[in-house]
């Protein structure tokens, strides 16, 4: 089967510039693609890379993109290089979508009552903000809470947490609340002692510690899940599927932070993920609509035997998109 291939770049802006221990983000650039199948069909798909996570660069997709003829086959889609993880998922699930493999819901369908957020953790602004964000998000509906840290000083960083630790015990809850801690690798193992120790302290509201060390520290990590009673979430050392299948293969059983836009090809994913029983949470990487729903039908997808709340309680953190689909 022969489609033809067309692309848009867009641009969309934080409404804060993002700070993790890699730096500031201020806009996000990724590309959209459509895919027009012989019989009319369309499947739209979308490359939302992050080169300093661990995919190919913006860059590196446009000029993938720019190189592919105006009509593709399946032959093409099924051997993208594993160098372009985003790539394989934007084009996969464009054809997903114009071959009917999955049976998309329109784009726009997302439960967004108060309720469902509770199946979302909201992720919290870096540092003081935290404070004020947790009382937002919490009005909105969210539960399960997101807040980096290695961004501040760590006395101060362990005086937000105690604070917000408090805050969400002080909460009349309804259902489970929950805080993920996620350090982008930006920890020594000294420091991440200290925060493990502070986590196992707080009662188990604490669910994980996301990525305390950077990508080369497996071992390090192995080591400080087993001396902790706080989880450790690998993210970064997962970033792609090729990176998740030597973890596994290193004997990580422990959870798997998975961004589906940046994992590779969406049919080995969910293949890897029900063969091994991973434990799994699924997280944005600030894609638009036309990802979020790829990425958020393949969690559906996946037979998780212990369910975990969803990161994509994002929306907040970037100016409003446009309907993309009717852009063309
Ligand atoms: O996982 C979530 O809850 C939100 C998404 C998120 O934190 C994130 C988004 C883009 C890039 C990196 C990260 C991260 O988890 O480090
Ligand atoms: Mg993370």
């Amino acid at each position: 089967m022969n489609y033809q291939f067309k692309f848009r770049p867009y641009q969309r802006k934080f409404k804060r510039p993002l700070q993790t221990s890699h730096g500031t983000w201020e806009i996000r650039e990724g590309i959209i693609l459509r895919l027009t199948a012989d019989n009319g069909k369309m499947g739209f798909g979308e490359i939302a890379p992050i080169g300093w996570f661990g995919s190919e660069t913006f860059l590196e997709a446009l000029d993938y993109c720019q190189n592919l003829p105006d009509v593709i086959s399946d032959r093409t889609i099924f051997s993208i290089p594993p160098n372009l993880p985003a790539c394989q998922f934007g084009l996969e699930s464009a054809w997903e979508s114009a071959t009917l493999k999955t049976q998309f819901k329109s784009a726009f369908s997302e439960d967004k009552t108060p309720a469902s957020k509770s199946n979302y953790s909201g992720l919290l602004p870096g540092g003081e903000g935290a404070l004020l964000g947790r009382q937002i998000l919490w009005m909105q509906g969210y539960r399960t809470f997101k807040w980096k840290i290695g961004i501040l000083p760590f006395q101060r960083e362990v005086r937000i947490l105690q604070e917000l630790v408090l805050a969400l015990q002080q909460a009349i809850y309804d259902q489970p609340v929950g805080l993920r801690l996620d350090a982008n690798g930006g920890l020594s193992v000294a420091e991440a002692e200290a925060w493990l120790q502070i986590c196992d302290q707080l009662g188990g509201v604490i669910e994980y510690l996301e990525q305390p060390l950077p990508v080369t520290e497996l071992q390090a990590m192995v080591e400080l899940e087993n001396r902790f009673s706080t989880a450790i979430a690998l993210d970064e050392s997962v970033a792609t599927l090729a990176q998740m299948q030597s973890v596994y293969r290193q004997g990580w059983r422990g959870i798997y932070v998975i961004k589906p836009c940046i994992a590779g090809s969406p049919s080995e994913l969910r293949q890897f993920c029900n063969l091994n029983q991973i434990d799994a949470v699924f997280s944005s990487v600030f894609e638009t609509e036309i990802g979020r729903k790829a990425a958020l039908n393949l969690a559906a997808d996946i037979k998780n035997y212990n369910p975990r709340v969803l990161g994509f309680g994002v929306d907040h953190l970037l100016e409003s998109e446009k309907a993309l689909e009717l852009l063309w």
